[in-house]
């Protein structure tokens, strides 16, 4: 694929019982937004773990991601660029809405420039103003816009979505889906979406249907 930014190379996971998840090869190009699908126990989130660097050890892993041209076999889960977002949003309980901001920005963004960046993503999330509340007084709608911004603030140079909007109620998640995905395509950052809702699939996206582990 031309323009590639993120690409899987034969992807196989093996878990202890010897079943086999894969081979997965796939190519994403920035803005780009992947969906991945398949019944429960195929694999979905093991496959996200694995990019992410955060695969069990009990499961063994052959084939190549690469990422921005670079492999990222061997490569610590901080050093990867690789936000996540899963069905909650996962803010840190004792800190403020913007001190969860703040926490993902990258250390070099210092001073009145961290303020900034935080004042501008508080915005982004549709929450001017609110930077002092706890997770705890959000609504769900609030803090999964929140838990994008924190995740965008650290810089990746893509997403991994596990079932993003699953928690939330309908009414909310069409909002919810259109935010993020607007989001992702003006910072032209690609990502892979896990769900089993085919309502979350980009409009034009393309779908990659995963079938059970192998025995
Ligand atoms: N640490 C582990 N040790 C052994 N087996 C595991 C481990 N983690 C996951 N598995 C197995 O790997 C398979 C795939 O699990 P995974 O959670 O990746 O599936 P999934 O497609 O994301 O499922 P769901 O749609 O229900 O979330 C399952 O059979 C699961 O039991």
């Amino acid at each position: 694929m031309k323009n590639t930014l993120f690409e899987l190379d034969k992807l196989c996971l093996t878990l202890p019982d010897g079943r086999a998840i894969g081979p997965l090869s796939l190519a994403l190009a920035p803005g780009e937004i992947l969906t991945l699908m398949g019944p429960s126990g195929c694999g979905k989130s093991s496959l996200l773990a694995a990019i992410a660097g955060t695969l069990s050890p009990a499961i063994r892993q052959s084939g190549q991601g690469r990422l921005a041209g670079q492999s990222l076999s061997g490569i610590p889960i901080e050093q990867r660029r690789i936000g996540l977002l899963f069905q909650d949003a996962l803010l840190f309980p004792h800190m403020s809405v913007a001190e969860n901001l703040a926490f993902a920005l990258p250390a070099s963004v210092r001073g009145q420039a961290r303020q900034n960046a935080v004042r501008a993503a508080l915005k982004d999330a549709e929450l001017s103003g609110m930077e002092k509340r706890a997770p705890s007084t959000l609504s769900g709608g609030q803090a999964a816009r929140v838990a994008l911004m924190r995740a965008l603030l650290a810089e990746p140079a893509m997403l991994l979505l596990d079932e993003p909007f699953s928690r939330l109620d309908s009414r909310l998640r069409q909002d919810m889906r259109d935010f993020v995905y607007r989001h992702l395509q003006a910072r032209a950052i690609p990502a892979l979406l896990v769900t089993h809702d085919s309502a979350d699939v980009p409009a034009g996206g393309r779908i990659i249907q995963l079938e059970a582990p192998d025995a």
